[in-house]
């Protein structure tokens, strides 16, 4: 909708009122139509203001009307409506005016912006381009150079630059309605035409052909067929859904009947950090820099003494990447457990070794006061038997945060089956603070994440012994659109975690049997044997790959990798085969995907959004395929049952490939879009079918 009122001083103000971000939906449209109607059929009215209500101009189009049939009046003539009025229109730009919100104000003859403003045309990121003029109107007004910048980026800029680049005529400290209406007053009665952006030439750079010239002349129907080609691409339909599933995790659910609308969260000022190898710094870095008072404590002085001085260095770097003067978060460092006492919340971040981790959560809930939330950065042990030895199991939940702590946008927050709503809420909140992208999930080993890594990762061992190298694995999974292959990655984060956590589960070590069978299922002892070897990644310069050295980072195929599964097939009396990148994919991401509908049966993610949420932000899933579980959707999910049927026929000594329960009654009821997974996962567990 869009409000009309008469300003003293012959001036319209037309509001859209469509929270919370004024987004263009049909009822906007028809609005601003009606609007821009009566402003122009009003005598009185020499001059019109457009603004949005509630502090927020324009957020763009209403990506949720993308889904179905366009309704209302359309875009593109509306803004066009508005740039041929003959009375001077102005848009009074608060908070945001992004996509077709900046368009719209870009149809506008004149833009005022309050100071704080933010400006973009972020349509690429939702996998389209500006569709309502702005692919012309934003060169014509700043040149090619610069608006190929913006809306190749699609980056969200300041009013300030925006002022610099010429997009804006005023910028303002105080109440941007009052000065654009001050503005348009002064204006009423000038020429117009150099006003109206999509009739003037496009200023190129000396260098543009002719080509690019007339190219412009016909922008506007180029822009319209451009548009329709992506408006139906998956990859926009993917983006989309990420935009969304990032939201929808924000508004967390337990299967308690807990949630993010009726569970407080209590604010955090004062925090300590245990342990301060890679991940308990990064941990600091990301508290002091939302402004939170840290405590960083290392009971082993040599590591200390290198934390206090790297601590520093990298809150410093990240500040400045952030354009922060100063790290906001004071940090103290001690050696002594007791200092943190005082705190409200602590993240425990030792090694990943149960019984390391009860002595510390011993420790702590003796030393810290009553009340103090205790949360542990494991990245896969169970939250509960960390809760058995506290005072109050209530105040105990996982923070499982990835490497770097400070960069990496993504937080698992794992709720136990004693974990009190208000330990969750607070732990969910204070992520969003860090500027994480925060998803609660239930306490099973691996969580979510590293829960769906296994399959993966075994899959491709077992493409290993079959025929296939890790360059081919790697390079069908990077052909993909992740950004690195399993191999690569796996060489990144040090080939020895895996293996230790194979150790501990008894699936290696001394005394166990060399075969191709543990624990009753298939089983491939070829990433402890190249660890045994002393090739644990980058770190050691050898790994599945080798590198310039210890720390390398370029990875270059390795003669000795393929010497050693050779050797390897034939002790096994394995015939290699040749292995195509769709069987690759296949066999790695359906098994992947498979253990997602697993997670979701056993209601460890309240959605497929969460699954989707955490792959993307945390594991280099391609956001242009929407994540695992949105991935599934657009393949069909008659098609993945059918494929894992397949190999799991063909290999049925490994039982993650059996299709989940829940795959098979989505595909038996038509395979229902993924948006309506959540309610159908709900009203099966009612009925008990799950
Ligand atoms: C605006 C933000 C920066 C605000 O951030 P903040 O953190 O404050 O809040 P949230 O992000 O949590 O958002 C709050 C709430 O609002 C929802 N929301 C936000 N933006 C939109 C939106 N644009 N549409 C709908 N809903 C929105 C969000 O989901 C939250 O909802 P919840 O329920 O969870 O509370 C931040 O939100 C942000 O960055 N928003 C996105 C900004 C953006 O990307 N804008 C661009 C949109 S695309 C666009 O504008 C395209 C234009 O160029 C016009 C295209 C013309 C289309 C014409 C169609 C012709 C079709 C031709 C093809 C025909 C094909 C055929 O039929 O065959």
């Amino acid at each position: 909708m869009a409000m009309y009122s008469r300003l003293p001083g012959s001036v319209a103000l037309i509001t859209l009122q469509n929270p919370p971000v004024n987004a263009l939906s049909a009822a906007v449209r028809q609005g601003i139509v009606d609007t821009v109607q009566r402003a122009l059929k009003d005598p009185k009215v020499t001059s019109v203001v457009i603004c949005g209500q509630n502090g927020k101009f324009c957020g763009g189009a209403d990506i949720r009307e993308f889904a179905g049939p366009m309704l209302g009046p359309p875009l593109v003539p509306m803004i066009h409506a508005i740039e041929a009025v003959d009375k001077p229109v102005a848009a009074a730009i608060e908070g945001v005016a992004l996509g077709g919100g900046l368009e719209l104000a870009l149809g506008c003859h004149y833009r005022i912006a309050h100071s704080k403003a933010l400006l973009g045309l972020p349509e690429v990121t939702l996998g389209l381009l500006p569709g309502a003029g702005g692919s012309q109107r934003l060169p014509r007004l700043i040149g090619l150079t610069a608006a190929l910048d913006l809306i190749t980026t699609g980056r969200h800029i300041s009013a300030a630059e925006a002022l610099k680049l010429g997009i804006l005529d005023q910028v303002t400290d105080n109440n941007v309605v009052d000065q654009a209406v001050e503005f348009v007053r002064r204006v009423a009665g000038q020429p117009l035409d150099s006003r109206r952006l999509s009739t003037l030439p496009c200023p190129c750079p000396p260098d543009v052909d002719s080509l690019l010239d007339k190219a412009m002349v016909k922008g506007m129907e180029k822009e319209r067929d451009l548009l329709t080609t992506l408006f139906n691409s998956g990859q926009a339909r993917a983006l989309q859904y990420a935009f969304f599933s990032q939201r929808v995790v924000g508004k967390w659910s337990l299967p308690s009947g807990a949630s993010w609308d009726n569970s407080a969260a209590r604010t955090i000022s004062k925090a300590a950090v245990i342990g301060l190898g890679t991940m308990g710094r990064g941990i600091v870095v990301a508290l002091a820099l939302t402004g939170i008072s840290v405590v960083a404590v290392e009971t082993q002085e040599k590591q200390l003494a290198e934390a206090s001085q790297a601590v520093p260095a990298m809150l410093q770097r990240e500040a400045g990447r952030r354009s922060l003067a100063t790290p906001p978060g004071v940090i103290s460092f001690s050696s002594n457990l007791q200092d943190v006492s005082e705190v409200e919340l602590v993240i425990e971040a030792v090694f990943e070794d149960m019984s390391l981790k009860l002595q510390v959560f011993r420790h702590l809930t003796s030393v810290c006061r009553p009340g103090t939330l205790l949360c542990s950065n494991t990245s896969g042990l169970d939250i509960d038997q960390l809760a058995a030895v506290t005072q109050s199991p209530g105040l105990v939940v996982g923070m499982h945060f990835f490497a770097p702590a400070h960069v990496m946008k993504l937080l698992e927050v794992v709720y136990g089956p004693r974990s009190s709503p208000e330990a969750v809420a607070t732990a969910m909140q204070l992520g969003k603070r860090m500027g994480k992208v925060s998803v609660a999930v239930g306490n099973c080993p691996g969580f979510v994440g590293n829960r769906m890594l296994k399959p993966y990762l075994e899959q491709a061992n077992f493409l290993l012994e079959e025929g296939a190298t890790p360059q081919q694995v790697d390079e069908a999974l990077e052909e993909f659109g992740f950004p690195m292959g399993v191999f690569r990655m796996s060489d990144l984060s040090g080939l020895d975690v895996g293996w230790r956590i194979r150790k501990e589960a008894g699936l290696t070590g001394p005394g166990v049997e060399s075969t191709r069978t543990r624990q009753g299922r298939r089983y491939s002892p070829l990433p402890d044997q190249v660890c045994e070897a002393g090739r644990l990644g980058q770190k050691t310069g050898r790994g599945w790959y080798q590198y310039d050295g210890p720390g390398g980072r370029v990875a270059r195929s390795d003669p000795w990798v393929h010497i050693f599964l050779e050797a390897y097939r034939a002790e096994h009396g394995l015939v290699a085969r040749s292995i195509a990148p769709e069987e690759i994919l296949e066999r790695c991401l359906y098994a992947l995907i498979n253990e997602g509908f697993n997670i979701l049966q056993d209601a460890m993610a309240a959605g497929p959004e969460d699954i989707d949420a955490i792959y993307v932000f945390g594991y280099g899933w391609p956001r242009h395929h929407g994540g695992p579980m949105f991935h599934a959707g657009q393949v069909g999910l008659g098609r993945i049952l059918e494929r894992l049927q397949h190999h799991h026929h063909n290999h049925p000594d490994v039982p993650h490939l059996k299709p989940s329960t829940l795959l098979r009654r989505l595909v038996a009821v038509g395979s229902p879009p993924v948006q309506t997974w959540r309610e159908f996962i709900n009203k099966e567990r009612v009925h008990s079918q799950l």
